[in-house]
């Protein structure tokens, strides 16, 4: 599904957030916002996905350019925000409509493409971090979102899980084939796993830079062309200097 902002902006009590902001995805796309705190990714994203529709400008799906929630676009946060009192297979039908039989017989179908078959009935106080946050990426996928929008999903988990759970999500998204917009703080994250980093910047955010990563998946952690695209776009952020500080 294509989508496609047209100069995007969001102002909150009077004062400017981001602004300016275009962009577009192809279908199956994967684009990343990188930018410091502030500079207002999760507020595009939110925009994105009808969460917020007090922005200005426009923001078409796949042609649909009305302000509402839209069902065809699934959201992942930080942290997984299940259900407490329900277990992984009714954290993962809630919010489905039809027979329970058949939400159920879906829900383990993406519980098992998460790689948690067998754990259906634990409750979200029983599993791991990394556990809760592909429940999390289940119940998002769950629903055929056509657009998955990701804030900063892996930023809570240790640095293998977080690897673990990179790799699943290239996995997810080749059999589903989402587009996806991933907000991150992580250049290698973004580096690892996007077509396209989109780095925003300032106060209001706009949008710096657009560079395309054309490097074939599956792609090598730390190889020489990811290490000379981290350093353009620690330079692109000015985070690229030496320290001042002396010891
Ligand atoms: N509901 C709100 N009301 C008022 N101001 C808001 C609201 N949501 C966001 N802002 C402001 O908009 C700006 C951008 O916030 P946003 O959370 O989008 O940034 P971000 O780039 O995602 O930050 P971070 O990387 O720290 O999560 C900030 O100055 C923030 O204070």
């Amino acid at each position: 599904m294509s989508l496609e902002l047209h100069n995007v902006g969001r102002t909150f009590k009077g004062k400017t957030a981001v602004q300016n902001i275009s962009f577009s995805a192809k279908p199956g796309e994967i684009i990343g916002l990188l930018g410091t705190s502030g500079c207002g990714k999760s507020t595009i994203l939110r925009a994105i996905s009808g969460l917020d529709t007090d922005y200005d400008g426009d923001i078409s799906i796949n042609g649909n350019t009305s302000k509402e929630i839209h069902d065809t676009t699934g959201f992942i946060f930080q942290e997984p925000r299940l259900l407490p009192w329900l277990d992984v297979l009714e954290n993962v039908t809630f919010g489905l409509k039809g027979k329970k039989q058949e939400k159920e017989v879906l829900a383990k179908e993406y519980i098992e493409s998460v790689g948690l078959q067998g754990n259906e009935h634990l409750y979200p106080r029983e599993l791991s971090g990394g556990m809760a946050q592909r429940v999390a990426i289940a119940r998002a996928l769950v629903t055929s979102p056509e657009i998955l929008l990701l804030d900063e999903p892996f930023s809570a988990l240790d640095a293998f899980t977080k690897m673990q759970l990179q790799d699943l999500l290239l996995d997810v998204w080749k059999t589903y084939q989402s587009t996806i917009v991933l907000v991150t703080h992580d250049i290698d994250e973004a580096l690892y796993l996007c077509d396209r980093v989109i780095i925003l910047r300032g106060q209001p955010g706009e949008i710096d830079r657009d560079i395309l990563i054309e490097e074939k998946r599956p792609r090598a952690r730390g190889s020489e062309k990811m290490a000379a695209l981290k350093t353009e776009i620690l330079e692109s952020l000015d985070l690229n200097k030496p320290s001042s500080i002396t010891s």
